[in-house]
Parts: C-alpha cells; sequence; structure tokens
C-alpha cells in the first residue's frame, strides 16, 4: 500500500487505524452530508463501507453533492458516490445499494453486522428507523443534520446515552390564524396570507373553505362577517376573466374588509391600526417598475404604485389562466407554486400592499419566494464541517471512547455532541442519558430463536404466557395480560382467538422479522410491549427455542382520547377570532415548501435532529 495512510498513522497511532481499516460501516443516505462523509471515510482509511440511498442524481444536487457529475444525472446516487470514491481511494472495499433503507432484507442481523451506522438523511421518519434497528441490532449511530448555517452531529448508543429519539422533535408553529387574518405584525404573516388564504380564496378549491369558515364562527357577528365574505368571494370568482377583476380584488381585500374590520364591535389588538387603500388612486398611479426583470428589481423593496401594477398583471394573467380551465373543467384550480411567476408576482405584490395597509416592512420578490417556499438553503460548507465532525465521531466510536472510561483510576472525559450554531461556531454537549419513557429505546427487546419452518404461531403465543423470562415481573406479570401479537402492519394474533396452528414461515415470517408483542398495562394510560426478533435456527426439534436478551418491562404512553378531545376543544377555542381553514392550511403550507436549484424542501416529516427554529422568525423551520 502507498504511503497515503501515514498521517493518519501518525496521528491515531497504528493500533487504532487498524481497527479502523478492519472496521464495517454503513452510510445511510448519500446526498449533502453523505457525499462528503464518503469522502472523509475513504480519505480516512476506513477499510469496509456500505452506502445505501433510494435517489437518482438531480442537477439541482451538483452544487453540492461533489461526488457527482453532470455526467451522472438520473444514475443512482449510492452507486456514482462509491465509483468516485474509490477513484479518492481504490484501497477500500464499498458496497453500494441503490434502495430504501425500509426494505425487508435490510433487517437486524444485517444491521448487526456493523461496528457502526452514520445517518446522513434528510427526513425525520427514516432517521426514526434507523435509530430504531440500531437499538434493535445494539449498533452506535452517528446522526447528522444540517439547515443552512446550522448544523449537528449527534452519538447514540444503546444503554449508554440518549437515542436519537429521547427528545420529542419540535413541531413547526404556524403563525396563529387570528394573526394572518385580521393582525398581522410581520412580513410572513401578509405573505402566507396571500399565499394560503387569498390566492386559495381566488384560485383554489373555494366552496369547501367558505363551508369550513362558516363553521368555525362563534357569534353571530362573526357569522355576519364570513357571511358577507363568502358572497364577496362570489362576486369575484364571478368576474374571474374580466378586465374589472383586478381592481375589484384590490377595492375588496385591501379596502371594503379592512373598513370592516374596523367597524367590527369586538375591537382587535392591533400594533397599530390598519389604514385602507385609496384604491382609486392606487391603481391610476400604478407603475411598471423601469428595472422590472432585473435582479435588483427582484431584490429591491417595491413602492406601492409598482406593487400595484404587478398585482393587477398578475391577477389579470391568473384571472385569464382561471377562466380559461374553468372552460374546460368546472373544478378547475390552481395551485400556487413559487416557480409559477405569476403565482410569485401576486403573492409578492399582495404581501407588500398588505404591509401598506397594516404598515408592516416590506419584503423583497426575492425574499418573499424564499419564505413562500419555505426554503432552507442547503450550504456546502455545512455539510462539509457536520461530516467532519462525524468521521472524528466514527473514529472514537471505533476506538470504543465515546462513554467515560477509568484510566489509570481517573475516569475519562465523556464524548460530547457537537453543533454548529453560525456565527457562534461549534458548541458541545455532553451526550445524555436515556430518556426512561423513550418508545423507541426503552422497549423490551428479545431474540427468539427458532426454526421458523417447524414453529407454530400457536406455540409462540404459548411461550409467551408461560416463559417465566416474560411472565415474572413486578407487575401482575406479562403472561397474564397478553393482547395481540403484530408484524409490520399486520396483526398475527389476538390472544383473545386462541393460539394459530400455522407455522412462522407461513404466516410469512423471516429470519431478522421483528414482532411486537402488545400488553395490557396496569400503569392508566400506558401500554407494554416488547419487541420480539426471530431467528431462523435449523433445529430439527419441534419445540427448540431460545430466548435472548432481558425484559426490563418499560411502558410507553399511549394517546389519551380524552386528552385529544380536550386538546381539540382547546384549539376550537384559539379559532373563536378566526377561521378554522386558514389556521390548517397555513399549517400545512409553511412546511410544504418546494425544492429548487440549491434549496431544500421542507416536508411535515422532515427531521430536525435538535435545532428549533421559530416559524415565526420569518425565517425556514426545518433542517436537512
Ligand atoms: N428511506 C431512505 N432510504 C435511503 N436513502 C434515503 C431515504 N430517505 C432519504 N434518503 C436519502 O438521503 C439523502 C439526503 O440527502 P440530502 O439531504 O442532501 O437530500 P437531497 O435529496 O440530495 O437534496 P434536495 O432535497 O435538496 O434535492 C438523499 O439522497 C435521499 O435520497
Ligand atoms: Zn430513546
Amino acid at each position: 500500500m502507498d504511503g497515503r495512510y501515514k498521517h493518519m498513522i501518525d496521528s491515531l497511532g497504528p493500533d487504532l487505524f487498524d481497527k479502523i481499516q478492519n472496521s464495517r460501516v454503513l452510510m445511510v443516505g448519500a446526498g449533502g452530508i453523505g457525499c462528503e462523509l464518503l469522502k472523509n471515510l475513504v480519505l480516512a482509511g476506513f477499510g469496509n463501507i456500505e452506502i445505501i440511498d433510494l435517489d437518482t442524481i438531480d442537477l439541482s444536487n451538483l452544487n453540492r453533492q461533489f461526488l457527482f457529475q453532470h455526467k451522472h444525472i438520473k444514475q443512482s446516487k449510492a452507486h456514482v458516490a462509491r465509483e468516485t470514491a474509490l477513484k479518492f481511494n481504490p484501497h477500500v472495499n464499498i458496497k453500494s445499494h441503490h434502495n430504501s433503507i425500509y426494505e425487508d432484507q435490510y433487517n437486524v442481523p444485517w444491521f448487526k453486522s456493523f461496528d457502526l451506522v452514520m445517518g446522513a438523511l434528510d427526513n425525520l421518519k427514516a432517521r426514526q428507523y434507523v435509530n430504531q434497528k440500531c437499538i434493535q441490532a445494539g449498533v452506535p449511530l452517528i446522526e447528522s443534520g444540517t439547515a443552512g448555517h446550522l448544523g449537528q452531529t449527534s452519538l447514540h448508543v444503546k444503554d449508554i446515552s440518549r437515542c436519537y429519539s429521547c427528545d420529542p422533535k419540535p413541531v413547526p408553529k404556524a403563525p396563529a390564524s387570528c394573526t394572518i387574518r385580521s393582525t398581522p405584525t410581520a412580513p410572513i404573516h401578509c405573505i402566507v396570507w396571500a399565499k394560503s388564504y387569498l390566492f386559495c380564496k381566488l384560485f383554489g378549491e373555494d366552496e369547501d373553505a367558505i363551508k369550513e369558515d362558516a363553521e368555525s364562527a362563534q357569534n353571530t357577528e362573526q357569522l355576519e362577517t364570513l357571511r358577507k365574505e363568502s358572497e364577496a368571494t362570489s362576486r369575484l370568482r364571478n368576474a374571474l376573466g374580466t378586465e374589472e377583476f383586478g381592481k375589484m380584488v384590490m377595492q375588496q381585500v385591501f379596502h371594503d374588509d379592512i373598513e370592516e374590520l374596523l367597524n367590527q364591535k369586538e375591537k382587535l389588538s392591533w400594533r397599530k391600526e390598519p389604514t385602507p387603500l385609496d384604491v382609486n388612486t392606487l391603481v391610476s398611479n400604478a407603475v411598471e417598475a423601469k428595472d422590472k426583470g432585473s435582479t435588483e428589481f427582484e431584490q429591491r423593496e417595491w413602492t406601492p404604485e409598482e406593487a400595484a401594477h404587478v398585482f393587477l398583471e398578475s391577477t389579470s394573467k391568473l384571472s385569464k389562466r382561471m377562466a380559461e380551465g374553468l372552460k374546460e373543467d368546472p373544478n378547475f384550480t390552481l395551485e400556487f407554486d413559487k416557480d409559477d411567476q405569476d403565482a410569485m408576482d401576486f403573492v409578492t405584490a399582495c404581501g407588500n400592499l398588505r404591509a401598506h395597509v397594516y404598515d408592516i416592512e416590506k419584503k423583497s420578490r426575492w425574499d418573499t419566494k424564499e419564505m413562500a417556499g419555505n426554503i432552507i438553503p442547503a450550504i456546502a460548507t455545512t455539510n462539509a464541517i457536520i461530516a467532519g465532525l462525524v468521521v472524528i465521531t466514527a473514529i472514537r466510536v471505533i476506538d470504543g471512547k465515546y462513554a467515560p472510561i477509568e484510566v489509570e483510576g481517573k475516569k475519562t472525559e465523556q464524548w460530547k455532541n457537537a453543533y454548529l450554531a453560525g456565527p457562534g461556531g461549534i458548541t458541545t454537549e455532553p451526550i445524555g442519558p436515556y430518556n426512561p419513557l423513550c418508545v423507541a429505546c426503552q422497549t423490551n427487546f428479545l431474540t427468539l430463536r427458532v426454526n421458523l419452518n417447524t414453529y407454530t404461531l400457536g406455540q409462540l403465543a404459548d411461550l409467551l404466557q408461560h416463559e417465566p423470562e416474560l411472565a415474572e415481573g413486578d407487575r401482575r406479570g406479562l403472561g397474564l395480560q397478553l393482547e395481540a401479537i403484530e408484524l409490520g402492519d399486520r396483526r398475527l394474533l389476538d390472544f383473545e382467538d386462541g393460539p394459530v396452528e400455522k407455522t412462522l414461515s407461513e404466516l410469512q415470517t423471516k429470519n431478522g422479522d421483528v414482532f411486537i408483542v402488545i400488553a395490557d398495562c396496569d400503569e392508566p394510560g400506558h401500554t407494554l410491549t416488547v419487541d420480539l426478533m426471530v431467528e431462523h435456527v435449523d433445529s430439527m426439534e419441534d419445540n427448540f427455542y431460545e430466548l435472548v436478551g432481558s425484559r426490563k418491562l418499560a411502558s410507553r404512553p399511549v394517546s389519551n382520547p380524552e386528552e385529544e378531545k380536550k386538546e381539540e376543544e382547546e384549539k376550537k377555542e384559539d379559532g373563536q377570532k378566526s377561521l378554522k381553514r386558514s389556521s390548517d392550511d397555513m399549517k400545512t403550507d409553511q412546511v410544504n415548501g418546494q425544492a429548487n436549484g440549491s434549496s431544500k424542501k421542507a416536508k411535515q416529516e422532515d427531521g430536525p435532529v435538535h435545532i428549533d427554529l421559530d416559524a415565526d422568525d420569518d425565517g425556514p423551520m426545518l433542517i436537512e
């Protein structure tokens, strides 16, 4: 071998380097962080690497996923990442899987075959799934994520540290709907109103909106306001495609509706009272900006006259598109898309005019696009820093030095998780102890070794009810309270139905599958589960079984219908001053951005690692 590893051997010492060379590691996801990480792993001398990614390469990946080139577009990320990384260092075994990590073949025994798993994913669901598999397999996991200039790595080791799911993940907060509808105080409130409320009312599915609005009204004055609003909306929609449409909308939403709010008996709490627009004057003064179409125009604040011009122009185009569409299909609607020029013009101009009415700072078209699309820029440098931290952690894990150990009577310092907190640089935090109520890592996990071809579900039920390992305990005993056995989405057995004579393989059970055994628990609001992995052994004995692992009898909280009802009622109360539909829609819209270019898509299930970004801060909320 050439001298490529000299620096690594010098800095780590030959023993640790040897461990790294002989280790087997898995990298899940070969996107922004994954590409950087794979490059680091091969250069650092990790000897055996498997990578998995379900996706193919897209043009928009090329600005930061440097293992890919233009010629690779549409090819498998995992395979191309492997090929490119092998060019950096051909002395590494890399196996690539163009597949989803959820596939059955990637079962617990497969996870067990690794010394370490590194997540480089972009969504919460997959992160939680990998976390669960690592816990079941007892393999350390390094999680990582970035969002713009922020990033994080965390180490999760079963029974030593918190697992990825020990901390509840922050749910993105949407501004209260009354803020959006009546009392905006920030530019984002005006933008969300334009995009999620007005755009839908004029060009989206309107009837449901009106119905739901009426349902959410709490008093007669509100009902009356809603009735007027729905009449106004019908009038506007009847004018779709006509020359007057734009001016009519302007008059309605920037003058009449504002007047209506000002005249309401029940006073709203404004920071400053809004000023209705003098629409006639504004329309006659509307002027096309001289620099329209230039980057400067995109990035600067517009005057109300310029905004009015863009508003009238875009409304006219959208309304004509609607009218055309409706001729073909009576249910035709337009959906907001930030890459639709007319829709973006409409939302920017509307947001600006509303900001003018409420005396709020105005945002450029550029900023509006970022906010309306809920885009978090993906930054190559952040990915590179985080991937660097992951590989440093990986070396510590392979060395076994992540937990405090006694060296000559002294405890070493514990490993810490690292955060990249923007301009503040890197900060660290000790890996905390696990959360005793965590559903993911505190579930009882046992391995049952049986011959799948002869062992029956009835035998399994019997075992669960009578095996002392399961039946004993400080509660009434798990054996007396069993309710059901589930495999994936299938309920194999309800204990009330009695045993079943089919063998486990006849029930499509494979080596490495995990049964979920559900039992009733004494503790109100809790349920008791045991995850039971089956491992096939070629035993000839009919009743052979071996149960490995120990039971902890931790219970997990279950959803409480009473609590849920209460929450639902609280939500309703919150909607008193507002309209239900807009609130729900906005919540979804806030998190359903579209990805393009170097940008990130923020989906509801997308998983931040830890960093809590507040939606009220004009900013994005989720993390890559
Ligand atoms: N279940 C899964 N199994 C395997 N790979 C997954 C799974 N879920 C997500 N991934 C991969 O994780 C990677 C995350 O990378 P990254 O966050 O850079 O996203 P991206 O899709 O490349 O970027 P963008 O969303 O901006 O286009 C992606 O390549 C994605 O395909
Ligand atoms: Zn946990």
